[in-house]
């Protein structure tokens, strides 16, 4: 079986706003995407990994890879203009079959167990996505200002890696992009794939505020 990671970083981190996009923020010294890739890298099954960035960050990639010697082999492919068309750039750059972890870049501590459990899982059910319960209660805002509480035991926090069967997400992409397609999950089922939830982490948090990059600084000291 042929195993494959994409991993998008074509986003420009508005809610971020900090004036280097947030996957190149730097964590101990080094820019995160970097170990975002490294984690897929040491994964057992030897994903091939498909990077996919805004096409004006290309050379700068290049760069940041030579002074930090970073020298894990990776495709690096053109973004799109929402994640769904970066996951579908992505997408196009896979010929063969097999089986493909969808990861954002801006998960820099997902680890090598949780990558691993997600293509076994994929491979055997067709699907995986990862998710954890939330902590907090929740309450859903109705449109006429009202709010109404929601029973947390039956929600979950979706995380990637979103990982398929290649032909199955190559079909579902095949739509033109909606709204509520805001992970490979949503995609998938809309074209009628019945999802399959597995355990996510805590600590495999979506850096996307300036605070996140704080808490990710102590999850990386206490790896150490
Ligand atoms: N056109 C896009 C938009 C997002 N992403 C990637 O999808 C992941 C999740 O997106 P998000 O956290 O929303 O990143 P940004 O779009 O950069 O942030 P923001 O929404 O705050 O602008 C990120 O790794 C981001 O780089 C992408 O590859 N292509
Ligand atoms: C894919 C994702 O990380 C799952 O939780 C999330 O949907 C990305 O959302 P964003 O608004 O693009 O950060």
């Amino acid at each position: 079986m042929k195993y494959y990671a994409i991993i998008v970083a074509g986003g420009s981190g508005s809610r971020m706003q900090s004036s280097v996009a947030k996957q190149f923020l730097l964590l101990d010294g080094k820019p995160l995407l970097m170990y975002t890739i490294a984690a897929f890298s040491q994964c057992p099954l030897n994903p091939q990994i498909l990077l996919v960035l805004n096409i004006h960050q290309h050379s700068y990639w290049e760069e940041l890879c030579f002074a930090h010697n970073f020298d894990i082999p990776h495709q690096v492919i053109k973004g799109g203009e929402q994640r769904f068309h970066s996951v579908k750039n992505g997408l196009k750059a896979i010929t063969g079959k097999g089986i493909v972890a969808v990861h954002d870049a801006v998960r820099p501590l997902v680890s090598s167990e949780l990558i691993l459990r997600s293509y076994r899982n994929a491979e055997e059910l067709g699907n995986c996505i990862p998710g954890i319960t939330p902590s907090d209660s929740v309450r859903r805002v109705l449109n006429d200002g009202t709010n109404e509480a929601l029973s947390r035991n039956e929600l979950t926090l979706v995380q990637t890696p979103q990982t398929f069967n290649v032909d199955v997400l190559k079909k579902a992409y095949q739509v033109p992009f909606r709204n509520e397609f805001t992970d490979d999950a949503s995609v998938a089922e809309y074209s009628g794939q019945r999802i399959h939830l597995i355990e996510g982490e805590r600590e495999n948090i979506k850096i996307t505020y300036h605070e996140d990059m704080e808490i990710a600084a102590i999850f990386m000291k206490n790896r150490k």
